[in-house]
């Protein structure tokens, strides 16, 4: 390959940040000028005023960089030999991303040289995989505005799960901004958590969402009941990290994948990385965040995402190079990158089930001990390293107790679960009947999704959730599908969580299919036969929702 220089622009919310990147010597040089708010948070129209202000002297400096560092080829309109010229097109505040893009433009057309157009979120996932040289991560991207995992199927980036109100540094943000700290909170709060002690605060994950808004508010009523603030500092962190740490764990184990990357501004926190340093030691698996610099918004990023771009002639006219304050990562087609190799062959399963009569295998909580000779399954949802022994301890309880109830409750209702034999609160440990013989993700047919429909519109006629339903949470045998593994479930008469519950399922499909659109359709037809309309509604509306929040 051919040495590539290009220059990127970043001013999607704070950073007004250009760089240069060298595909020959793999390097980076990045200049930034951040904004900070005199007072509140973000300010739109005060960050554009920055952009403005700052974007042309950062580009200026690094193409005087580049200019130094150019090679003898360099043309005398384009000094600089630079190739292309990549900007951030979204997701960010539309009145900065637009100066961030006539900036782009305006340079384009005086080197003469290609626009590529960024996607910031596929930026922040790119350059934790260009750094690592992981072939085919799972990426957790924590930053300001988002937080959500994403995997690479069938061409896209694919959202397995997400926040379901704000991101995760806003929320911090939100918290700091309640006790008078300057923003950004995130720095202030990982920096007071060292003095803290653990409290209670609410914990919510739906399979692979989760939401913030309980426990920001929790935070603040705990603060102005008088609780220090660097107790409340320190419960935070480890209760919304352990949550991502929870939902990375969950989708590295529904892929089957065993490398995860890091991306966004929160993942400057050292908590956050130890803990998911924690979680993938402890199940083989490998972790890699990029150096700070690159972890924040920064344009170097941008740049490394559009020399692949650019190398495979991935640019944009101007007439299409229209910001996009809503792009989502799943919105890109990755040209950039070519399949993964699949593994073929049969469920290792039933190679197993076979030839011994008793084996164990590993979810993403528990260990199993299975006897299908005696029909037996023994479940023992295991301490984890990374999240504080309390918060901990109180999981494994609730979880195992909700767990038996709600799978006896189903199978009341006529759904088909195991019956549970036997059940040790302390131990955290259940004892089910074996049923199926293999896992719906190594089986998918749509009439087995649609029975999946029914079933749950069955437990939501009966007013609870399941609360984690994947394609590895249903199990497979004669011409019977069984739910099992209810331990995020719970008791609710709200609409909204049933249909939350569907676009789990959903995401699942997506995420682990080779042709999802027959199996999306099976579900919602199966769902149709036995639940209500109103549920299919609300699933379609929580697809169109944009989930970039301010
Ligand atoms: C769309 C785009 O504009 C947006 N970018 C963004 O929000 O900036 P980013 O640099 O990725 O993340 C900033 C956030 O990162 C948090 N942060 C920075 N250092 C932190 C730390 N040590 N601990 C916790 N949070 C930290 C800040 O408080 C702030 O909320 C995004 O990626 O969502
Ligand atoms: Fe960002």
């Amino acid at each position: 390959m051919n040495e590539t220089r290009i220059l990127g622009i970043e001013g999607t919310a704070w950073a007004a940040s250009a760089a240069l990147f060298d595909t020959e010597s793999d390097t980076l040089r990045i200049e930034s000028d951040a904004y900070e708010p005199d007072s509140g948070g973000i300010h739109p129209r005060e960050a554009a005023e920055h952009m403005a202000e700052a974007i042309p002297q950062v580009i200026e400096t690094v193409l005087e960089h580049a200019i130094e560092t150019a090679p003898e080829d360099g043309t005398a309109d384009n000094r600089a030999a630079i190739d292309a010229v990549a900007f951030a097109r979204g997701p960010g505040l539309g009145p900065c991303l637009r100066i961030v893009a006539t900036a782009a433009r305006a340079l384009a057309a005086t080197l003469e040289v290609p626009l590529v157009g960024v996607n910031h979120m596929v930026a922040h996932l790119e350059i934790g995989r260009h750094e690592s040289g992981f072939e085919d991560p799972i990426c957790l991207n924590a930053s300001g505005a988002n937080a959500h995992l994403l995997a690479f199927r069938n061409g896209r980036y694919r959202v397995l799960g997400e926040t379901m109100d704000t991101g995760v540094g806003n929320a911090i943000d939100k918290f700091t901004r309640h006790i008078g700290w300057s923003h950004p909170g995130g720095p202030k709060v990982e920096q007071a958590a060292k003095d803290g002690e653990y409290i209670d605060l609410p914990y919510v994950v739906k399979g692979m969402d989760f939401s913030f808004s309980g426990i920001m508010s929790a935070a603040k009523d705990a603060v102005d009941d008088g609780h220090a603030v660097e107790d409340v500092c320190f419960a935070l962190q480890e209760t919304i990290f352990a949550m991502l740490t929870e939902v990375a764990e969950r989708a590295l184990s529904l892929t089957d994948c065993d490398e995860l990357v890091l991306g966004g501004g929160v993942g400057r926190n050292a908590r956050l990385r130890e803990m998911l340093e924690t979680m993938c030691a402890d199940r083989g698996a490998e972790f890699y965040a990029p150096e700070p610099r690159l972890l924040g918004d920064n344009a170097g990023m941008i740049a490394v995402l559009g020399a692949k771009m650019y190398e495979v002639g991935d640019t944009l006219s101007v007439e299409n190079s229209r910001v996009d304050p809503n792009f989502r990562p799943d919105q890109v087609p990755v040209t950039w990158r070519s399949p993964p190799t699949l593994e073929e062959g049969q469920p290792a399963e039933i190679a197993r089930a076979a030839d011994s009569s008793e084996y164990t295998t590993q979810g993403a909580e528990a260990h199993l001990t299975i006897d299908p000779a005696a029909g037996r399954v023994r479940k023992r949802r295991l301490e984890k390293a990374y999240r504080h022994p309390d918060l901990d301890a109180r999981l494994r309880r609730d979880r195992t107790t909700l767990e038996a109830r709600l799978t006896s409750l189903a199978r009341r209702h006529g759904v088909a679960t195991p019956v549970v034999t036997d059940i040790d609160r302390k131990r955290a440990t259940l004892e089910f009947e074996y049923v199926g013989d293999r896992d719906l993700r190594d089986a998918l047919t749509p009439a087995r999704v649609r029975s999946v429909g029914r079933s749950l519109a069955t437990i939501h006629r009966a007013g609870f959730v399941h609360g984690d339903p994947t394609t590895r949470n249903v199990r497979v045998g004669d011409d019977r599908t069984y739910l099992i593994d209810f331990g995020l479930g719970y008791h609710t008469d709200h609409v909204e969580d049933y249909a939350m519950d569907l676009h789990i399922f959903d995401q699942s499909l997506v995420g682990t299919a080779d042709d999802p659109e027959p199996l999306r359709d099976a579900l919602r037809a199966g769902y149709d036969a036995a639940g209500e309309q109103r549920v299919l509604e609300r699933l379609r509306e929580i697809e169109t929702r944009g989930r970039y929040v301010e």
